[in-house]
């Protein structure tokens, strides 16, 4: 009864979060927070579901759930989403269109749909999330969730197995792609960045539609990331930065324009033989103040990311949103010379307001897949969650 888990990690967007989704360059970084799935047949033709990160515990006969007819370009998803399946689909889970639970059990079932084979269909499938990543935060859940789904259906059909004659490359971009699918179920509109950053690991420069260029370099710099709790959608966020373009194009190009010279300032900064690191740690943050104006005057900030960057230069660091903003996540640069008590202080000041910091890695692995030897149960991936999360080390990544 084969039986695998997948993981995948979230993101964090340094500069161009918004620009990118207009084609313009942005800079970003996998996190060490990622997500797992757990997905293995089983043999009563149910799919049964467990997300407990969005309360979703639901069960479906596999029969029931519509299936595609081969499509062109198969394996890989079609040009443009089927819209009449994703509104079969928004009536076929009955949760609501726009609630966290529909969105990602949609997401699940759109490329459940497209995805599975007879061979699966005979069987059925038990399919559980769990996630490190605060949900609707900034920090790319919803992409780290739709890489290990398509991770998932991807193995548990056979599209990645030896037999394809997939080699790692492509193996990543397949998964990137479906994954992609499930974000634009989830966000409407993403760029892509965050699925990709997900898929591949890494830190890397991005934009839609061309080759990704790696950012060495990157990996040393050290950041806190402070949930502001205030809840935010993507899809919303996204929306309103659309309707103000649309509105004053005139303004809002050289805007985004802006935003796209500040990660080729960054590269430019990263390239520069001879600029010491104080230096180079300097102009960053620089950089960062620059970015969070602009996404300011984009209308993504909110008041509590305000107290972030109040707070934190107090202390003399500086920090902007990240990710789409209106709530969520900010970044603070923690330059080297900055001292560990400073850190703590500013720590101690940001939960104060009842913000959650973190620290954690950035550039780490992406997606990854490791086969089960025995079957287990949801209850016993859920009751022991923290040691197959311990296990990530054993994992085997598309690297
Ligand atoms: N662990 C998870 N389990 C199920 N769904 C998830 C999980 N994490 C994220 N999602 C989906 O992603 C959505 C949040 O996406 P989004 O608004 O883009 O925020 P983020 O910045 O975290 O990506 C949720 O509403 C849900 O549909
Ligand atoms: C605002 C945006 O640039 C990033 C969104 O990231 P997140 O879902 O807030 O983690 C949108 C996108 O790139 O698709
Ligand atoms: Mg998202």
């Amino acid at each position: 009864m084969p039986s695998y888990f997948t993981s995948s990690p979230g993101k964090v967007i340094l500069f161009g979060e918004h620009a990118v989704v207009y084609g313009k360059v942005a800079t970003a970084g996998s996190l060490g927070l990622r997500s797992y799935a757990l997905i293995q047949t089983r043999e009563d033709k149910k799919i049964e579901v467990n997300l407990p990160d969005v309360q979703l515990a639901r069960s479906w006969n596999i029969n029931d759930v519509p299936r595609q007819a081969r499509w062109e370009g198969y394996p890989y998803p079609p040009q443009s989403m089927n819209t009449d399946l994703l509104a079969q689909l928004t009536k076929f889970v009955d949760l609501g269109s726009q609630t966290n639970r529909s969105q990602a059990a949609i997401a699940l079932l759109y490329l459940h749909s497209f995805l599975t084979t007879d061979e699966t269909l005979v069987r059925g499938y038990d399919f559980v999330v769990r996630s490190n990543l605060p949900v609707g935060a900034g920090l790319g859940s919803s992409a780290s969730y739709s890489v290990c789904v398509a991770t998932a259906l991807l193995q548990l059909n056979g599209y990645l197995s030896a037999g394809k004659g997939l080699d790692v490359a492509a193996q990543r971009d397949l998964v990137n792609q479906w994954a992609f699918q499930a974000e634009k179920v989830i966000h409407g509109n993403p760029s892509g960045i965050d699925n990709t950053v997900s898929t591949l690991g890494g830190a890397v420069m991005f934009r839609k539609g061309e080759k990704i260029e790696p950012l060495p370099g990157f990996q040393s710099l050290r950041f806190l990331l402070t949930n502001t709790r205030v809840p935010r959608e993507t899809q919303v966020q996204v929306a309103n930065v659309r309707k103000l373009h649309d509105k004053f194009p005139t303004v809002v190009n050289p805007m985004l324009d802006a935003i796209n010279e500040i990660s080729n300032s960054c590269k430019d900064i990263f390239s520069q033989d001879g600029l010491d690191r104080a230096h180079l740690l300097a102009r960053f943050g620089e950089l960062v103040d620059v970015n969070h104006g602009l996404l300011a005057a984009l209308g993504v900030s909110h008041p509590s990311l305000e107290k972030v960057r109040e707070i934190s230069s107090k202390l003399g660091l500086k920090s902007k949103l990240t990710g789409a903003g209106g709530g969520g996540c900010a970044l603070t640069l923690i330059r080297d010379d900055v001292s560990s008590e400073t850190v703590v202080v500013v720590k101690q000041l940001l939960e104060a307001e009842g913000f959650q910091c973190m620290e954690t890695s950035v550039g780490g692995p992406g997606a990854g897949i490791l086969t089960l030897t025995h079957p287990t149960t949801i209850a016993e991936f859920l009751a022991h969650e923290k040691s197959y999360f311990e296990a990530t080390q054993n994992w085997a990544y598309f690297v």
